[in-house]
């Protein structure tokens, strides 16, 4: 038996790193029984049946994982958010930055593609970046110097895992070219007709930049609020947590409540109002889903 992390998954097969030494496994047929799929950044025991091909037996707790991109135990993510082709988009930014928050990974996000925009627009994004940072909280990497960028991210990866995600042709390869170019990834066309990127990433691995390891993965087109309880969702808004305390009533979900401090925020602009619509926006979503999935059991039961 040896112990390892999965630094790739493929088609069923998962690549387990040990002491350096690559391994080809599958996973056991009891762990699809009790619908456990391994990801990559799991840890991993597992058995060598025939020279580096193996057999994964067990998967060791994990800190976190994602269901989109499929990684697990990952301190961080750099999130690629293109401000044309495709098109920026705030609440699919928002929906990602709260599947992190539930995971408690650090999110640091990167502008994508500010060469291609007007410098009209510029400022407009540039703006955004920065009520990112100030008003929320989170690193964002916007700079006109792009060489400047590349440098604190691979700063910021050295010595970690990461992983970094955004929507298909967002250019998460090419920042991660740009990060090591002896990476060599393939990267794709975005297809100008739709603004929707055609996938060039199928696989999830673990690339090495810096010391570090960052797995790339595909990208999505649609990115839906991960398996969140309705009573939970502000809890992920980290500009809410800190006045949440400051709410009249202790469990204020800040939408009708009197005496709300996170509204107040709202209104004397300490809180991004882009950001409390995507909140009520992400809050519909989830009651929807419920109503929709107590619907189907009531029918069950009929
Ligand atoms: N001008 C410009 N083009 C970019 C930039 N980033 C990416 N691109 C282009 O956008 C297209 C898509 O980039 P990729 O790096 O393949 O995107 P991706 O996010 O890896 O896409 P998937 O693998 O499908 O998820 C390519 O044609 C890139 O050359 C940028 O900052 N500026
Ligand atoms: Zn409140």
């Amino acid at each position: 038996m040896k112990t390892g992390k999965i630094y790739q998954s493929l088609s069923g097969f998962y690549d387990v790193n040990s002491d350096g030494q690559i391994y080809r496994t599958r996973a056991r047929g009891n762990f699809r029984k009790r619908l456990i799929k391994p990801l990559v950044g799991d840890e991993v025991e597992f058995d060598v049946t025939n020279g580096t091909e193996g057999y994964i037996l067990k998967i060791m707790p994990r800190k976190n994982s994602l269901v989109r991109p499929p990684i697990a135990n990952t301190g961080q993510a750099i999130v690629v958010v293109s401000v044309i082709e495709p098109d920026f988009s705030e609440i699919l930014l928002d929906k990602e930055l709260v599947a992190l928050e539930k995971e408690h990974i650090t999110p640091i996000i990167y502008f994508s593609k500010l060469d291609l925009v007007s410098e009209k627009q510029v400022d407009y994004f540039s703006q955004i970046a920065r009520d990112y940072e100030n008003k929320v909280g989170y690193q964002v990497i916007y700079s006109p110097d792009q060489a400047k960028n590349f440098q604190v991210l691979r700063d910021l990866l050295k010595n970690k895992q990461s992983v970094i995600m955004g929507q298909t042709g967002a250019g998460k390869s090419t920042l991660l070219n740009h990060l090591d170019p002896s990476l060599n990834l393939e990267t794709g066309e975005v297809s100008k007709s739709l603004s929707r990127g055609k996938h060039t990433t199928r696989k999830v691995s673990f690339l090495t930049i810096n010391n570090g390891i960052i797995a790339d993965t595909p990208g999505f087109s649609s990115f839906e609020a991960a398996d969140i309880k309705l009573a939970e969702l502000k809890n992920y808004f980290p500009e809410f947590v800190r006045v949440a305390n400051e709410c009249k009533f202790r469990e204020c979900s800040h939408i009708n409540e009197p005496g709300c401090a996170v509204k107040k925020g709202v209104e004397n602009g300490t809180i991004l109002t882009s950001r409390y619509d995507d909140y009520l926006k992400q809050y519909a979503l989830i009651k929807s889903q419920k109503i929709v999935y107590k619907r189907k059991r009531g029918n069950k039961n009929d």
